[in-house]
């Protein structure tokens, strides 16, 4: 990696939801992918050794290790609390915009550790884009919203072209291209869910982190953020958390447990886990005994 790409003159936002990050190519570019990898078919891109994390005294993730694969949907599931979100904020440094929180340990994005001082976390957001809970398109033409984070990176050739292959992913272009220039905000829930999702993936990130992104729509939005979130997989590393279990053991490779206290108790294969947890504790979660 060359840390003087990690270096921004950007400025943070500090929004409680920030505009997502474009991707760049500056995070990781000379880090070897396959170095360090194990010749196996999965390849780790997201690592959390002994990863802690405080709200002031409150501790919210207790020593978590895992290692997430590339090009798989991870899901995060476990009762409200228990440190879901804090976790996912932990992947692109969305932790740092928190005042009281504190991180200790450390998390390996293709094996450089992004809290390392030279890591400029607006550059790590563009490689790892995030999608909220409630959609938040800005008050902007469907076409300037995908273009955005294009544009903030400078990559404005062929925008238009770019904005229609990005809405194609999200499942979205036949539904818009005859009102591209409408606002964002005119969409139904689940169609602006999914333009957050085109914004979020114009730029090419290598991760998308989901904060519980079907939890605001109805059913029939619900099942195409699905089905899409199963086919951006193809292309993109996925770390979704949810509170649908139901929705984890149909989308997700790999399932993470956390239960209270922040601590990842089981994380292994969706269907593993669903169908012959190792842990009672993670039997009695998923079986509606408490959370
Ligand atoms: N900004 C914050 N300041 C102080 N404490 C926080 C903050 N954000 C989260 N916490 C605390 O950290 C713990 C973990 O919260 P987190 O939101 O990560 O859990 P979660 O599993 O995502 O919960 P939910 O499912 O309800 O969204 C909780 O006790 C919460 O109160």
């Amino acid at each position: 990696m060359s840390n003087d790409q990690l270096t921004s003159t950007e400025t943070e936002s500090t929004d409680d939801q920030p505009a997502p990050t474009p991707g760049t190519d500056s995070l990781t570019d000379s880090v070897d992918p396959d170095e360090g990898a194990t010749p196996t078919a999965e390849r780790t891109i997201l690592e959390a050794r002994d990863l802690s994390v405080y709200y002031g005294e409150e501790q919210a993730l207790d020593g978590v290790d895992i290692e997430i694969p590339e090009k798989q949907v991870t899901a995060v599931i476990g009762p409200s609390g228990c440190g879901k979100s804090t976790f996912l904020r932990c992947i692109n440094r969305m932790n740092d915009l928190v005042d009281a929180a504190r991180v200790e340990g450390e998390l390996l994005f293709d094996g450089k550790n992004v809290y390392d001082e030279d890591v400029d976390p607006v550059a790590l957001r563009r490689k790892i884009g995030m999608v909220f809970q409630s959609p938040n398109p800005f008050p902007k033409s469907i076409r300037d919203n995908v273009a955005y984070g294009l544009k903030v990176q400078g990559k404005d050739e062929n925008v238009d072209e770019q904005v229609r292959k990005a809405l194609e992913r999200a499942a979205l272009l036949e539904e818009v291209e005859d009102q591209l220039d409408s606002s964002g905000l005119d969409l139904s829930g689940g169609q602006q869910q999914r333009l957050c999702i085109a914004r979020a993936i114009a730029p090419d990130p290598d991760v998308i982190l989901m904060d519980e992104p079907a939890s605001a729509l109805d059913p029939v939005a619900t099942s195409k953020i699905e089905d899409l979130i199963e086919d951006l997989a193809e292309e993109y590393t996925v770390v979704i958390v949810t509170h649908n279990m139901q929705q984890a053991a149909r989308i997700s490779d790999k399932t993470a447990v956390f239960l209270t206290g922040g601590e990842l108790v089981e994380f292994d294969d969706t269907d593993k886990i669903f169908e012959n947890p190792e842990h009672d504790r993670v039997e009695d979660y998923i079986t509606g005994k408490f959370g």
